[in-house]
């Protein structure tokens, strides 16, 4: 069975999602958000290393080949892997809006085994925003963008300013950012470039 709750239902005065002029080009790798993310960065040796494209509009696809960190039962991915591959893709979706969102509700069907050393193909796109909640779904097909569907997910994403993390992130990992300029002005240049 799939589909999503009431609550992840846009309300009736949500509108269509606006692609930001600066977002990264269509076809362009939108990079890692963060070295040490265990869904994009390139730090963490068991992460998924997922790679995010930027698609037309508010879209993109991903990939996410799993490896044997990422088991569950045997030979097979564990779905709280696949499901972070879907948060961790639908996250990305943000940067085409150059809007800073945290996910609130994460919705996801489970619809074929996923095996290791399969890639997974991940789509995702906004459905509408409504003030601060940004309303978005994704899928993950086996083998390529044509493959049968494995995973689904709808979510909700609420913008958050930077002082989200600063105020709940743990102090050392926080330090460790803030006395890094590239990473300061990158995200820096979401919040004074709206
Ligand atoms: C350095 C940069 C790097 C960028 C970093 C990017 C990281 C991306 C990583 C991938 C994504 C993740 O895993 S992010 C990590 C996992 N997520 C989290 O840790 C979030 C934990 N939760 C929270 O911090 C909070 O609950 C928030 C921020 C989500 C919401 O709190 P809030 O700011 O006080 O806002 P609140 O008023 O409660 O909610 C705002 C509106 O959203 C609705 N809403 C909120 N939660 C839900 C929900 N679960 N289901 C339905 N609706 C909800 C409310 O009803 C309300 O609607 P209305 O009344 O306005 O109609």
């Amino acid at each position: 069975m799939s589909g999503s709750s009431a609550a992840l239902q846009p309300p009736a005065d949500a509108v269509k999602p606006v692609r930001h002029p600066d977002a990264p080009a269509p076809g362009e790798l939108l990079g890692a958000h963060y070295e040490h993310c265990f869904g994009c960065g390139p730090g963490q040796p068991h992460g998924l290393h997922l790679e995010a494209r930027a698609g037309e509009g508010v879209s993109l696809t991903a990939e996410f080949t799993v490896q044997p960190a990422h088991q569950g039962a045997p030979g097979l991915a564990h779905g709280g892997v696949l499901a972070t591959a879907l948060d961790e893709t639908l996250g990305s979706l943000n940067w085409l809006l150059r809007t800073i969102a945290v996910t609130g509700r994460l919705e996801t069907d489970f619809l074929r085994p996923v095996p290791v050393g399969t890639t997974l193909y991940l789509e995702a796109e906004v459905t509408a925003v409504a003030g601060r909640k940004i309303y978005c779904t994704a899928t993950g097909r086996l083998g390529g963008p044509g493959g049968p569907l494995a995973v689904r997910a709808d979510a909700l994403f609420v913008e958050v300013k930077v002082d989200h993390f600063v105020d709940h992130g743990r102090q050392e990992e926080i330090q460790a950012v803030m006395n890094d300029p590239d990473q300061i002005r990158r995200t820096r240049a979401f919040e004074v470039n709206p």
